[in-house]
């Protein structure tokens, strides 16, 4: 099974549908965000999904119930894969998100990998989500054994701060996409290192190599 969902974290269409030709033989699922949701919104789901690719639409709901409920209700319209709420949201928020019938998969952001937290911060939003009803959690590789753990096996958690290499930058919780993986996760979440690498396509190759038969 393949595991890497890869960020589509660019600015313009055109970029977006040469990353995905270029990878498309070692991602399954592309992350589009409010960068590029923002700039070609319903252009690029079709392109995606003429791909033959699933989406991972990532717009992070926070927001009263009611307006998070239609949220969710209109990203099923869109037909993707899952899609992202914060979990601070709280109970009335996360479980007016998932009483949606037929919606995608709900993950629930713990605690974002960018910032420095402690291990029972994430256990205890992950578990909030879980009692809510949600499929999974977005968490970074440090806690990823710890809430299977205390959530279970088939509670999904997909892990960004994803870092084969060392580098400085705006993520604080990071691992290799080995041992995110080794350590449980469902799909891992990768954007720079293979976006500004000089051969995407390559670097998308070198995750899929390195974790193919973990
Ligand atoms: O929800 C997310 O996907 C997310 C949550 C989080 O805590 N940290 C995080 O980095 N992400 C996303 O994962 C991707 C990571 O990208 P890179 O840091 O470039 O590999 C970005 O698109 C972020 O928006």
């Amino acid at each position: 099974m393949k595991k890497t969902i890869l960020a589509l974290d660019v600015y313009n269409f055109k970029k977006a549908e040469k990353l995905v030709k270029d990878t498309s033989e070692y991602i399954d699922i592309y992350k589009v965000g409010p960068i590029l949701f923002l700039q070609s919104g319903k252009e690029i789901i079709k392109m995606i999904k003429d791909n033959g690719k699933e989406i991972f639409l990532d717009l992070k709901f926070h927001d009263i119930p009611a307006t998070v409920k239609r949220s969710v209700e209109s990203a099923k319209e869109l037909g993707v894969y899952s899609l992202t709420v914060h979990s601070v949201g709280g109970e009335e928020m996360l479980k007016a998100a998932v009483s949606v019938e037929n919606r995608p998969k709900i993950w629930a952001v713990t605690v974002l990998t960018s910032q420095a937290t402690s291990p029972e911060e994430v256990i205890k939003r992950a578990k909030l989500s879980k009692f809510c009803g949600v499929d999974g959690v977005i968490s970074s590789p440090l806690e990823i054994a710890l809430i299977k753990k205390e959530c279970g096996k088939d509670f999904q958690v997909v892990t960004p701060g994803i870092r084969p290499a060392k580098v400085d930058d705006d993520q604080k919780r990071v691992a290799t996409p080995e041992l995110a993986v080794k350590d449980g996760a469902d799909f891992i979440v990768v954007g720079r290192p293979i976006l500004e690498a000089s051969n995407p396509a390559e670097a998308a190759k070198a995750i899929y190599e390195s974790i193919k038969g973990l």
